[in-house]
């Protein structure tokens, strides 16, 4: 039998509870095929760990997670106690440049059994490319002196092969979906990124001439995804306009509880790391009240990664006959805890 290792990382706050959720139900799904089963290892990296060694995570935590298949982390942040530009840096971020997960995929579509917060859904179905290894999250700058005279400079990134890298990827997913891909640029507002963000665009959209192509000011898009969700197929953003698209997507289709995601090395040299859009939700930690979804459709993702596609499918299915069931939790508007959700899709898959 095929076993994937799975280095687990459930981080802090309601990364804890779903981790473990998500988890019951994928090998839920792997006894049902019997192909193959996954052999999870749990890291216990994270705030607490911090707290106790004054790292996120060891030394050699990449070198550690190298040894594995793939990684499913749940989210990382203890604003109280850990500032998190600390903490995000320490575990997160440091896994996705290290192992060079450079392209974050974030789907975001009108689910069944699921009304959105919006009036004219329009059934939309859209994917998020988010360039996820520079951009405006780069370590280059800094803060110098303090009170009145003190300066914060932080310079935003943008190489040729990483914007290049996210266009294609961009592109060659439309090619499998409705043909479109959307730019989300700020060529007004930012006068050295962002243009040359466009050209990359550009000189990448005349390799696909089957391929519509659009580009959109951020501020605009993000009005546009209010007004007419529908209108997008793919969108390819920087680190930063895809970070905030994101919880935008998950917010209209319903809570940003339910949106997934995967860290992708596409070249397949090192684990993709697969792990929600949000984050450790403090204000609901340690409640049994946390949205699974988000992390159990992360888990699907990590799926159709492998190769599982329908098994992967059958995950969301499970999860929209759930929600047509009623059985929600409260950032959905209902009043089912995390177990009781979870226990819904588990008796939908068997
Ligand atoms: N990928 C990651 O690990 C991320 C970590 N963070 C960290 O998480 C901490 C909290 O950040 P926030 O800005 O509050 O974002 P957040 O995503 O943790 O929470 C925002 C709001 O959404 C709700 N929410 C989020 N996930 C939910 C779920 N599964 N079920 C029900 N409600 C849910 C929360 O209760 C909160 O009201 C910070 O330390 C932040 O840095 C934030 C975003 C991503
Ligand atoms: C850090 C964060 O918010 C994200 O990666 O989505
Ligand atoms: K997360
Ligand atoms: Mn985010």
């Amino acid at each position: 039998m095929k076993i994937y290792r799975i280095a687990v990382i459930p981080g802090d706050g309601i990364g804890k509870e779903v981790v473990p959720a998500a988890i019951e139900v994928l090998d839920k799904i792997t006894q049902l095929d019997g192909s193959f089963k996954f052999e999870w290892t749990t890291f216990p990296w994270g705030c607490d760990y911090y707290l106790e060694t004054g790292k996120m995570m060891p030394d050699n935590g990449i070198e550690i997670l190298r040894g594995y298949d793939q990684i499913f982390l749940g989210a990382v942040g203890m604003p109280d106690l850990v500032p998190d530009h600390i903490s995000l840096w320490g575990l997160l971020i440091k896994i996705r440049r290290e192992m060079k997960q450079s392209i974050n995929v974030r789907p975001a579509k009108l689910l069944q059994g699921l009304p959105s917060p919006l009036r004219n859904p329009n059934n939309f179905d859209f994917v998020v490319v988010r360039e996820n290894s520079e951009g405006e999250y780069s370590e280059s700058g800094g803060r110098m002196h303090s009170g009145q005279d003190e300066i914060a400079i932080q310079n935003a990134i943008f190489t040729r092969k990483g914007t290049e890298r996210a266009m294609r990827y961009a592109f060659e997913m439309a090619k499998t979906r409705r043909q479109h891909v959307t730019s989300a640029t700020k060529s007004n507002g930012l006068t050295y990124s962002m243009p040359f963000w466009d050209d990359v665009f550009a000189e990448v959209a005349k390799d696909y001439t089957t391929i519509g192509h659009t580009t959109n000011h951020i501020d605009a898009l993000a009005a546009f995804l209010v007004m007419k969700p529908e209108n997008f197929d793919v969108i390819v953003a920087s680190n930063l306009f895809g970070d905030i698209l994101t919880d935008l997507g998950g917010a209209i289709m319903g809570s940003i509880g339910i949106a997934p995601a995967a860290n992708l090395n596409i070249e397949r040299d090192y684990p993709s790391m697969f792990e929600p859009v949000h984050g450790s939700a403090p204000d609901i930690a340690g409640k049994g009240i946390a949205n699974p979804l988000g992390q159990i459709w992360t888990g699907k993702m990590m799926l159709d990664f492998l190769g599982y596609q329908e098994l992967g499918s059958k995950v969301l299915n499970a999860m929209e006959a759930t929600l047509a069931q009623g059985i929600k939790t409260g950032d959905l508007g209902g009043t089912a805890t995390m177990r009781e959700v979870t226990d819904a899709i588990l008796n939908q898959l068997s």
